[in-house]
């Protein structure tokens, strides 16, 4: 068995309020007035725009009108993308019943939400994601090793973007994320835009863990992108706490080379290494696949791999397989940047339309809509043009039920006591309290345990 970790997605939305067909866009409610239909109920229920939910998660609305929405701790891949998507479902049924607000009190138009990286007014806004490490004293080492990792992964689990050329026109890239990241390493994310968040918040036993707060990802619309982008990094990481170095592939200059990387859709044009060697993306995903499988080999760990661990392995190649071979249909039903421009492809032929015009962009970015009936994912996929690792029953349960094996549990079973008895409780990932005069509160510090004596008791008090 590969370490036990846990981690968590963060992901903001877009969000849009459409003017009915024909309609004057002059006459629809702004980005933050959307948003504060869309959190309405949230907020009499919850009397704050920054909620847990039951099952674990965290649901807010931050500055910049961005919905939020962090998975609880997962500890399985398969268990994360299940939890991301149960996060759609939750945000498309706030869009539901915020349209039906709109539509009640005679205010033109339809509220979008858009799992994407970009806005048309070229705000960028981000998809986190988090992985427990353990403490060690070279944390800047691993994140060292990793960030050439971070940065050439967009060859594989890119989003697709269409990207203005400056002399007029458009070409595809493979990250809508790529042109906004500012750094390496930093601890501030908003200024800096790093690819790492250094700030030292573990969210658990500071003597014990980390949590590597990853910023450079682009939101993943198919379930198979999101696998393989949490699981190669899962597998990565546990190749580099167990102490194999990785020095060879630093990037002399990343932040110049994440953005060369995501315009060549080839993958294969050279880089420059701080060694003075050049190598391309391919390359250099293929130098971290081979040693990330000789890795688990050399420790008899590859017997060991979970089916989804073995998948991802098996994604990575062949994704890399395609573009060595110049061949996407290797790949277009399971990564976004792939089945994105077959999409898009088809379309433009079929109308005879440059990659620039208005309605291949209005295309492009329905592919993000989470609305199962606005948004295309949900078609493709029952076309079998997107796969999917999870069933509609998996989500749905998710909804309302937290993962059942971190401390996602005890959090998410706390606030389904407390709503059921409508007590009043303050809870967030590492506390849980009681808001009434004896004001109980219990520190959760190990994110992996599922059961903890001290929870038993505050939810005895909240039976009382
Ligand atoms: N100990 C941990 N290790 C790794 N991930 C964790 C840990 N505890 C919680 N997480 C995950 O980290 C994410 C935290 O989300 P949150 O949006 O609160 O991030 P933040 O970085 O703390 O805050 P903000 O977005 O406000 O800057 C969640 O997805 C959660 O599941
Ligand atoms: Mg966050």
């Amino acid at each position: 068995m590969t370490v036990r970790r846990v981690f968590g997605v963060e992901t903001e939305y877009g969000i849009t309020c459409a003017a009915p067909p024909g309609g004057d866009p002059g006459t629809v409610v702004t980005a933050d007035d959307a948003a504060r239909y869309l959190f309405r109920k949230v907020v009499q229920w919850g009397r704050s725009s920054n909620v847990f939910l039951r099952n674990g998660a965290r649901l807010y609305l931050d500055v910049g009108s961005h919905p939020e929405y962090a998975t609880a701790e997962c500890d399985d891949v398969h268990q994360l993308v299940v939890n991301d998507r149960a996060g759609e479902a939750i945000l498309d049924e706030m869009v539901e019943d915020a349209n039906q607000l709109l539509a009640a009190e005679g205010v033109p138009g339809t509220i979008h939400l858009f799992k994407n990286n970009v806005d048309s007014a070229g705000n960028s806004f981000g998809c986190h994601e988090n992985y427990l490490v353990r403490r060690r004293r070279d944390f800047q080492a691993m994140g060292d090793a990793i960030v050439p990792f971070f940065i050439t992964r967009q060859i594989l689990t890119g989003a697709g973007h269409i990207r203005a050329r400056a002399g007029g026109g458009a070409t595809y890239a493979f990250s809508q994320r790529a042109d906004q990241m500012w750094d390496a390493m930093s601890s501030a994310t908003t200024r800096s835009r790093p690819i790492i968040n250094t700030r030292d918040e573990p969210h658990g036993d500071a003597d014990l863990y980390r949590r590597m707060h990853v910023i450079v990802g682009d939101s993943s619309v198919a379930e198979t992108t999101t696998m393989l982008k949490v699981g190669m990094t899962d597998l990565l990481l546990g190749m580099l706490e167990d102490g194999v170095r990785v020095r060879d592939l630093a990037l002399a200059e990343p932040m110049r080379a994440i953005r060369e990387i995501s315009h060549d859709t080839t993958g294969t044009v050279p880089v420059e290494l701080a060694t003075g060697r050049r190598m391309s993306a391919l390359d250099i995903q293929e130098a971290f696949l081979t040693r990330v499988t000789a890795y688990l080999d050399s420790r008899g760990l590859t017997e060991g791999l979970t089916g989804v661990q073995r998948r991802v392995l098996e994604l990575w190649e062949r994704g890399l397989q395609a573009l060595r071979d110049a061949d996407p249909s290797l790949v277009d039903t399971e990564l976004d940047w792939a089945i994105k421009a077959r999409l898009l492809e088809r379309y433009r032929s079929k109308h005879t339309l440059a990659l620039d015009d208005p309605r291949v962009a209005r295309l492009s970015l329905a592919y993000h809509d989470i609305s199962p009936t606005r948004g295309l994912a949900t078609t493709l996929a029952r076309r079998g043009l997107m796969a999917r690792i999870t069933t509609d029953d998996e989500v749905a349960a998710a909804v309302s039920e937290p993962p059942p094996t971190t401390r996602a549990k005890l959090r998410g079973d706390f606030v389904a006591r407390a709503q059921e008895r409508r007590r009043d409780v303050t809870v967030d990932w590492v506390h849980l309290k009681i808001n009434d005069a004896v004001q109980r509160t219990v520190v959760l510090k190990d994110p992996f345990a599922p059961v903890d004596e001290r929870v038993d008791a505050l939810m005895a008090a909240l039976q009382a």
